[in-house]
């Protein structure tokens, strides 16, 4: 929370007496976290993706092993997560639980090049299916964590536009990356795909959270109406970032 009124410190009074010490504090970018390495992971080749719904979810098991995401919980829970309010603004859907954001384009790259996912997605079956040239991750970073009764009302993800690189190109987001850190009671990721107008409803398709599994899903116009159900006991500790293609 911020303070209600500046300290009146020493220190802060002799900063302030100086403006080119003002002019580097400015620019000095909010900390990063101090992410840990991805190790120990499963090597590349022992890893495969397979289709919950094809071309349009899309699950890695094993993609964090149990001990890097006990290692990652546990340096997670010391970042200062904020609860997100219970009443969104219009349009936004309801979303109750802790989360922490950061702007991080080292780690969306570290991400990507240092674990198995770069490799995985260039040479996918069918590259056709992410929707143009793969550029990496969003460096938009996310860290949520659900406790019991909190949960992500049903939704859409939405592409946005963004600039990546340097020097930077012009880049969309098409997938949404998740990937699940601990194992919880209930907190499922569940999709509801549209079935033809006068049919039947088809049944949702059900991803379960599996500690180390990644899920990766179509979004933007493409985003089947989803949501992350009510935690019914534990925590529920996801990464959310999303894939970059070419704009
Ligand atoms: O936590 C989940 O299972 C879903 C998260 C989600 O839908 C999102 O980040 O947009
Ligand atoms: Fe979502």
């Amino acid at each position: 929370m911020a303070p209600k009124s500046k300290p009146k410190s020493k220190h802060s009074k002799s900063q302030s007496s100086d403006p080119s010490a003002l002019k580097t504090l400015a620019k000095t970018p909010p900390q990063r976290p101090n992410w840990p390495t991805f190790t120990p992971l499963v090597p590349t080749l022992d890893l495969t993706v397979t289709s919950l719904l094809p071309n349009q979810i899309l699950l890695i098991p094993n993609f964090f092993t149990t001990t890097l995401c006990r290692t990652y919980t546990t340096f997670l829970s010391t970042l200062p997560l904020t609860t997100t309010p219970g009443k969104p603004k219009r349009g936004e859907a309801v979303r109750v639980n802790d989360r922490f954001q950061v702007h991080d384009p080292t780690f969306a790259q570290m991400l990507w090049t240092q674990t198995s996912l770069q490799e995985l997605v260039t040479h996918f079956d069918n590259p056709s299916i992410w929707g143009g040239e793969v550029l990496g991750l969003n460096p938009n970073i996310r860290v949520y964590r659900y406790r019991p009764e909190q949960f992500f009302d049903k939704h859409y993800d939405e592409s946005n536009q963004l600039n990546v690189g340097e020097p930077s190109i012009g880049a969309k987001t098409t997938w949404t990356l998740l990937i699940y850190l601990s194992r919880c009671e209930g907190g499922e990721t569940v999709f509801y795909p549209e079935g033809p107008k006068h049919g039947p409803i088809p049944e949702p398709i059900v991803a379960e959270v599996e500690p180390g599994q990644a899920l990766l899903h179509r979004h933007g116009d493409d985003c089947l109406l989803h949501e992350g159900r009510e935690v019914k006991g534990g925590e529920k500790w996801v990464l959310r970032s999303d894939l970059v293609v070419k704009r």
